[in-house]
Order: structure tokens, then C-alpha cells, then sequence
């Protein structure tokens, strides 16, 4: 089996900020390299360019608008991004929803600048149209179990296994990810066992009192 990919979304959270998003990208990396087990993670925006220059660990972006070079104040631009270290990008997290539109336009600049895609969806219909797009990524997160604290792949195991279906009807080439209140060894082993190749997960490890000793208890049954 390929290794999951495991990809640590820090949203605002205060302990994912500034310093603390560094260190917590320190911890991901002793943890991916004990482990063998690919972690990503994604700090807030202006926290890409620091994280990503001090520690060796692939850095998404939480959020990338379809623009261009112009005229686009207070836009995500996927050049800077880039520039800034980040390898790729969260599309339409259900904390920064986007139109299908948007979605579409996100997911050609994404490619353009060479950035791995992850399209966030809320239930197989839409994990389906996204997958339809071509993204490298799906991320299945019922938003009712965001930050919960209950799993996702035991809350709701049809969703993810019928995201996973979905999507291999539609375009094989997709991966899924699955998301929402994991944080235990046995929710990402239920995660992969349900035929998703890794985890979208915050709150459980970001807002741990150790993120390095959460994330050694998440990888442990792998
Ligand atoms: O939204 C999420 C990741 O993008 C899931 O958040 P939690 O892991 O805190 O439930």
C-alpha cells in the first residue's frame, strides 16, 4: 500500500499562528520521518512563506482564487503562493466556500502555477461534480462533524465510502481524502479502510496540548 497522506489544515487557530505555525510543521516533519508517512500542512497565508523556508515539509495554501496578474486587491494569487513555497492548495474548504464557478476557475490556476489540488466537498453529489473537475483531490468533510471531535469515518461511513465510489465512476485518477473530527489512530485506519487514501484533519492535533505526541497517537495503527 502507498503511504495515506495525511494533510494538517491549521485554519485561524491561535496555536497554528505565526511561531506556532512552525513548530507545529516541526512536529509533522519528526512525525513523517519516524513514520514513512506523508504529512502536508496548511498554515494561514502569510504564514506560507515562513513555514514553508524553515521547515522541509510540503506547505498547501488554505485557499487560491481563480485571478491572474492584475488588477485583484486582496485576491489569492497562485504565482505568489508558489513563490512563497507552497507545493498546493485547499479549493472550497466548507469555511471558504466558493461558486462552482470559482471552484473551476481556482482549480485552472492551481494548475497553471503547477499546485496540487485538494476541492473540499460536503456529501457524495458534490464530491462527484468535484471530482468531475480533475482536481488530484477530494476532501469529504460533512461540515456538521467539523471540529466535533467525532469521526467521520465512524460518524458517517457511507459518505466516505460513497465519495469514494462516486469518484471512482467519474474520474479513477481523483484521490479521496476524508475529514471531519478525526484525530485517533483508529479513525484514520477506518478513514483508509473505507478506500480513502489519507486524512484532511485540524482541530485534533493543532489544538492538542502536544501536536507531536497527537500526531505519533494518529499514525499509530498504520
Ligand atoms: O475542517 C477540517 C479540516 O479541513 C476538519 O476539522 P477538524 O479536524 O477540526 O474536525
Amino acid at each position: 500500500m502507498n503511504s495515506p497522506f495525511i494533510l494538517l489544515n491549521y485554519k485561524t487557530y491561535a496555536q497554528g499562528t505565526g511561531k506556532g505555525a512552525v513548530e507545529i510543521a516541526k512536529a509533522c516533519k519528526a512525525v513523517s520521518e519516524e513514520s514513512g508517512i506523508k504529512i502536508a500542512v496548511a498554515p494561514q497565508l502569510p504564514d506560507i512563506y515562513r513555514v514553508a523556508s524553515e521547515v522541509e515539509l510540503p506547505v498547501f495554501s488554505q485557499h487560491l482564487d481563480g485571478i491572474g496578474a492584475g488588477s485583484f486587491t486582496g485576491h489569492v494569487f497562485g504565482k505568489c503562493i508558489k513563490e512563497a513555497g507552497a507545493v498546493g492548495t485547499l479549493i472550497n474548504h466548507s469555511e471558504r466556500r466558493l461558486t462552482l464557478a470559482e471552484i473551476e476557475a481556482s482549480l485552472k490556476a492551481a494548475k497553471e502555477f503547477g499546485l496540487r489540488s485538494v476541492i473540499c466537498t460536503n456529501n457524495v453529489p458534490t464530491t462527484a461534480a468535484a471530482a468531475a473537475l480533475g482536481p488530484d483531490y477530494v476532501a469529504i468533510e460533512p461540515p456538521e462533524l467539523i471540529g466535533s471531535g467525532i469521526p467521520v469515518s465512524k460518524a458517517d461511513p457511507e459518505v466516505v465510502s460513497g465519495s469514494v465510489e462516486a469518484v471512482a465512476k467519474i474520474n479513477p485518477d481523483v484521490k479521496v481524502l476524508c475529514g471531519a473530527g478525526i484525530s485517533k489512530g483508529e479513525d484514520l485506519r477506518a478513514a483508509l479502510d473505507l478506500g480513502s487514501v489519507g486524512v484532511l484533519l485540524a482541530s485534533g492535533i493543532v489544538k492538542a496540548r502536544d501536536p507531536k505526541a497527537a500526531l505519533e497517537e494518529l499514525v499509530s495503527l498504520i
